[in-house]
């Protein structure tokens, strides 16, 4: 589930009084999701879900957030756009915790994504990373190379409980990734979190992309690298080239990749893998025994991390330049 926090029909209605939306009709909370607590809402006007911000999300961060799913919408990218209050709010306070409402969007994640979503979601992180270009707003990553290590210590002592080996294993790739983490890419706004569940498809079509609360300015062949990883293997851990060719080099035709960045790719896809085995390793070791909430599987992205270090050159990812 990711319903952390449950609320009352009485304190919605309230909530939804600064709101034109019409009357509430109905309201259910989402069982899926991790980060935050998340209800769907119909009211008179139409669907709407309601986001209620949990534990990593810093409230200051909101305004980038709703701006920037604003902003792409303005732009013609298929995200939720925040609804505004009657008062020009796109943030409000519910049961001690911010709020916001959002659009509905219609469509379903693909639990297993196939070529041609692949190339869809290339393209579709293409044009959002086009459109994020002019956002004014900025956020730095508060997950990369620099928020390793700390995040690690919080878990180091326990990881050999997870899998023997795996403490020695992690300190040694992050010592080499924080050496040779890559400065002077391109960057811009990136969604940081592309994972099948936070890309929408009608049938084969990409639908929209939700759930922005990684968004940051960072490095933009990140992103492509995090979604390589999320995408492109299968259920045995094995690396699908040709779902990843599709994701690439339906990316590369709307914005090209330089040769730096292609140079960098390999490092940036077992950094990103890196960093999701660890917030995924801390929830693992952090969450109550009996919590409703599905833990992710730290060993995956454990696997992912060791595939990206035998990879010499993006040209093995299918790349073509
Ligand atoms: N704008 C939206 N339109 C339709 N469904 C949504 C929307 N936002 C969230 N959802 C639903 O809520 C679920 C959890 O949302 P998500 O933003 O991924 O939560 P979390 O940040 O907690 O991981 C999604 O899988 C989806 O089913
Ligand atoms: N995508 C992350 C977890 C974050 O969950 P989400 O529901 O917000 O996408 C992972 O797989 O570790």
């Amino acid at each position: 589930m990711a319903v952390y926090t449950d609320i009352s029909e009485v304190e919605l209605a309230e909530f939804l009084k600064d709101y034109d939306i019409g009357e509430l009709l109905s309201y259910k909370g989402i069982a899926e999701g991790v980060e935050n607590s998340n209800f769907l809402v119909h009211a008179a006007s139409g669907a709407y879900i309601l986001t209620l911000y949990e534990k990593r999300v810093n409230p200051n961060d909101l305004p980038f957030f709703l701006g920037l799913m604003q902003h792409l919408s303005d732009k013609g990218i298929r995200c939720p756009l925040p609804v505004k209050q009657r008062s020009g709010a796109m943030i409000g306070e519910l049961a001690g915790r911010p709020g916001a409402l959002v659009t509905f969007l219609e469509g379903m994640w693909m639990r297993r994504p196939t070529v041609e979503h692949c190339r869809e979601l290339g393209a579709g992180l293409a044009a959002m990373h086009l459109a994020g270009a002019d956002f004014p707003m900025r956020r730095r990553n508060g997950l990369t190379v620099d928020a390793w290590r700390p995040l690690w210590n919080r878990a180091a002592e326990r990881a050999d409980e997870v899998e023997p080996g795996l403490g020695a294993e992690v300190e040694a790739d992050l010592a080499d990734l924080e050496a040779h983490w890559p400065k002077g890419l391109p960057v811009g706004v990136i969604h940081a979190d592309l994972f099948p569940d936070n890309v929408f498809f009608l049938g084969k079509r990409l639908s929209g992309l939700i759930d922005f609360y990684f968004a940051c300015t960072d490095i933009l062949a990140y992103d492509v690298a995090t979604c390589l990883n999320a995408w492109c293997f299968e259920k045995d851990n094995s690396f699908n080239l040709t779902k990843a060719m599709a994701l690439l080099n339906a990316y590369t035709a709307i914005r090209p990749l330089s040769s730096a960045e292609a140079e960098a790719l390999p490092l940036l896809a077992r950094g990103s893998a890196l960093r999701f085995m660890l917030t995924r390793l801390y929830d693992w070791l952090n969450t109550p025994e009996g919590s409703l909430v599905v833990k992710k599987d730290p060993l995956e992205y454990l696997r992912k991390m060791r595939f990206h270090r035998s990879i010499k050159s993006a040209d093995e990812y299918g790349l073509k330049l």
